[in-house]
């Protein structure tokens, strides 16, 4: 074969997996080991290659300096209470690396906001992140997690807040938790993995073991992690994952547990009202036992042990629980239940609705709910009676995503945060105190510079190859002439029921407005744009529904005008990543360029890493037959030919593609990119036409980031620029001063 100067990458073709009876070979296997020093001089060799092809995108430099004006605008988070007027939240002045946590008593004239926790001050080049925080009760304590490099690894740190001391120990090997503190404020709830074997973890999040024998421990303020107790842990099912959140009363422990990633989960338990000695009692218990024995357990009634359906906590009056949950309810319902009578006293208090996805149910001003609800994906948010569930009143919502809404059942006032397209950002103060519910805008974020009055914004509904209407949005300068000559961006996501949903950005505004880029966003199946039938369509053995979903919009912005396959970008990241690499195989000739974040791409071995196996219940796992059968035909590191030589396929060739990764993500270990960068680079390298030189195959590799949570606007910005410059030459867009 000969290469194009793609750098050189081994084959061994000793490596070959029988599944069923079909052999399949993987012979870039070596690439999978982060630690050999032949896949680190393989990394260096590809960012070489990235780095000399970015050096010729001309636009890079504007796109920083315009990303960098945009950003620079301040902005603040919904505020969240505690304790009588106490409020927390983030802002950001516009260009620091990470957002910063203040606390103030009150919104009145006067009120002065105090700085609690500034993560800029724990690393200088801002691999430090804030995952999770979580005030006490009174607002005494702040326990905080922390992940450096982007891991999914968290270290939970406590500082008392009135004198913003740091309580000397830390939690290690949190992962996938919540932090939930006891109202007596002596501790709280968290979730772990067992710590790795001494020396085989150097670099916490580099490496690709499986997560397995998750464990719900409590931690008790002032001690030692190796105080804690252990609150569950089920060895029998390794795959299980426990949370646990404390009533808004305060007795009970909530614990969900997940196996994989459906919204379905068990939900167990605990009244600590009845634990004789509290949890404080329990802890010695354990000690006077023989360490060894199998740990004593809080004991947890299992209110619902099967994985029907998911079960959310919204209120509790006593024994009498309100959940939110999709059981025999796609979209959703609120149900109620008495702990004395758990089989039959279930009934409904809002019914599942006809259309619209019931999102989120918050308890609110002693006996009401704010509830959201997703219409055709543009929210709809109401308060009704938490008794009845009897609608009383509609909130005034513009077309957008309302992103966090902020409140307590003691509480008559609660904030809440919109965003959309053309809105950078509102939080709103909603007092329902009076009769009928006031209004007002609390924080508004502005964005100098940016003129919503040049763009519109609508949704379409393209029909997919089986008929199924897809919503999908197009925002793009109000001037613009469907004439076809225009660069356009499709996103997508489609899966584990994720609702992609309208929402500001500055890099999409920057594109719209300095490359006349179209940009739009296809609510393919998968998500949960339309409940769980939505989903459940869009994965398993109806996975290619996605694909031919994007492609299905594709050819719609193509076939109405406002783009060409030659000016046609597509990106996703993750299960995203996977859409457009499986995209491309498919239909290589419709796009120009394809931008695949962090994807899953060796679909025959994801399970096997981190936290893979729990994707197995959206995609299945080739170590079942039939299952396999459906992963090997869209498997993108499997299914990338050569279009030229293909029945009719004449000049096709693939689009330049840049995919994605980062050295410390442990959600989406970079394998699979590596593994698919040296197979497209090796495959469509004998044409003349598929050279670095002509439409590129190339990878930026991130060093110190991970899965995409915690990173820096400093690398969000230099990110941005390096990947849409890439796609401004390659679809030869112009730029608009
Ligand atoms: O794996 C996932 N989620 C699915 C996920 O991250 N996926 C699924 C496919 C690839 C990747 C993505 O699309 O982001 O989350 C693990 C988790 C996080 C927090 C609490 C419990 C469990």
């Amino acid at each position: 074969l000969n290469q194009y100067s793609y750098p050189n990458a081994r084959r061994d073709n000793s490596v070959v997996d029988d599944f069923h009876g079909i052999t399949i070979p993987d012979p870039y296997r070596w690439l999978e080991n982060p630690d050999a020093q032949e896949v680190k001089d393989f990394v260096h060799s590809q960012l070489q290659l990235t780095d000399s092809v970015l050096e010729s995108c001309a636009a890079r430099p504007n796109l920083r300096h315009k990303l960098t004006n945009l950003f620079d605008h301040p902005r603040y988070t919904v505020p969240f209470r505690r304790s009588h007027n106490t409020y927390f939240y983030f802002h950001n002045s516009g260009l620091q690396p990470h957002n910063v946590l203040y606390m103030q008593n009150g919104f009145h004239a006067g009120a002065q906001p105090h700085l609690l926790l500034d993560p800029n001050a724990l690393s200088p080049d801002g691999s430090v992140s804030l995952t999770a925080v979580s005030v006490s009760q009174h607002a005494d304590f702040l326990a905080y997690g922390l992940s450096s490099s982007g891991t999914d690894w968290v270290t939970i740190n406590i500082m008392r807040i009135q004198d913003k001391h740091l309580l000397p120990h830390t939690l290690s090997w949190v992962k996938f938790s919540s932090i939930s503190w006891t109202h007596d404020t002596k501790g709280f709830f968290y979730s772990r993995y067992p710590a790795p074997k001494e020396g085989q973890l150097v670099d916490a999040g580099t490496e690709t073991n499986t997560n397995l024998y998750h464990e719900l421990y409590y931690h008790f303020l002032g001690t030692d992690q190796s105080q804690d107790i252990l609150c569950w842990r089920d060895p029998q099912n390794p795959e299980y994952r426990f949370r646990a959140s404390v009533s808004d009363d305060g007795r009970y422990i909530i614990m969900y547990i997940e196996q994989g990633c459906d919204p379905v989960n068990k939900l167990y338990y605990c009244d600590m009202s009845e634990l004789t000695n509290g949890l404080q009692g329990f802890g010695n218990k354990q000690e006077e036992e023989d360490p060894h024995a199998h740990a004593t357990m809080l004991p947890f009634v299992k209110l619902v042990d099967t994985f029907d359906a998911q079960f959310q906590y919204v209120a509790n009056d006593d024994t009498v629980f309100t959940f939110l949950t999709n059981k025999n309810a796609p979209k959703y319902k609120l149900v109620r239940v008495d702990l004395k009578e758990p089989i039959n006293s279930w009934f409904d208090v809002i019914h599942e609705s006809e259309r619209d996805v019931l999102e989120s149910a918050c308890a609110v001003n002693g006996n009401q709910v704010i509830v959201s609800y997703l219409s055709d994906v543009k929210y709809v948010v109401q308060v009704r009676d938490l008794e009845t569930g009897c609608l009383q009143h509609l909130l005034p919502i513009d077309i957008g995503t309302v992103n966090g809404i902020s409140a307590r059942r003691q509480d008559s006032i609660f904030f809440f945060g919109f965003s959309s397209f053309l809105s950078p950002g509102i939080v709103y103060q909603c007092d329902l105190g009076t009769q009928a519910p006031v209004i007002k805008i609390f924080r508004e974020i502005v964005v100098p510079g940016f003129d919503r009055s040049q763009f519109h914004a609508n949704q379409v509904f393209v029909a997919s190859k089986d008929g199924t209407k897809i919503p999908m949005f197009i925002v793009a300068r109000k001037d613009i002439s469907l004439d076809g000559s225009h660069p356009c961006l499709l996103y997508g996501y489609g899966g584990f029921n994720a609702s992609v949903t309208p929402c500001f950005s500055v890099s999409r505004i920057v594109l719209a407005r300095h490359l006349g880029c179209v940009l739009s966003i296809a609510n393919i199946r998968g998500g949960g744009e339309y409940g769980e039938e939505w989903h459940k369509a869009g994965s398993l053995a109806k996975k290619q529904n996605c694909f031919d979903d994007f492609i299905s919009a594709a050819e719609y912005l193509v076939s109405v005008g406002y783009t060409q396959p030659a000016k046609l970008c597509i990106e996703g990241g993750s299960n995203g990543g996977l859409l457009v690499a499986a995209c491309i195989n498919q239909r290589p000739d419709l796009f120009g360029c394809a931008l695949a974040h962090v994807g899953v791409m060796d679909m025959l071995r994801f399970h096997k890493f981190t936290i893979g196996h729990a994707w197995t219940s959206e995609f299945g796992c080739s170590e079942k037959e039939e299952e396999f059968h459906w992963l090997i035909k869209y498997s993108p590191l499997h299914n990338v030919r050569r279009p030229w030589e293909e029945f009719g396929g004449g000049s096709i060739q693939y689009p330049s593609t840049m995919l994605l990764t980062a050295d410390h993500d442990d959600r989406v270990v970079p394998l699979h990119s590596l593994k698919l960068l040296a197979t497209m680079q090796y495959v469509l390298s004998t044409s003349m036409k598929q050279s670095p030189q002509t439409n590129p195959i190339i990878a930026r590799i991130e060093c110190k980031a991970g899965h995409g949570a915690g990173r820096s606007m400093q690398k969000i910005i230099e990110e941005a620029a390096d990947r849409y410059g890439f796609m401004a030459k390659v679809l030869e867009a112009h730029w608009i001063e």
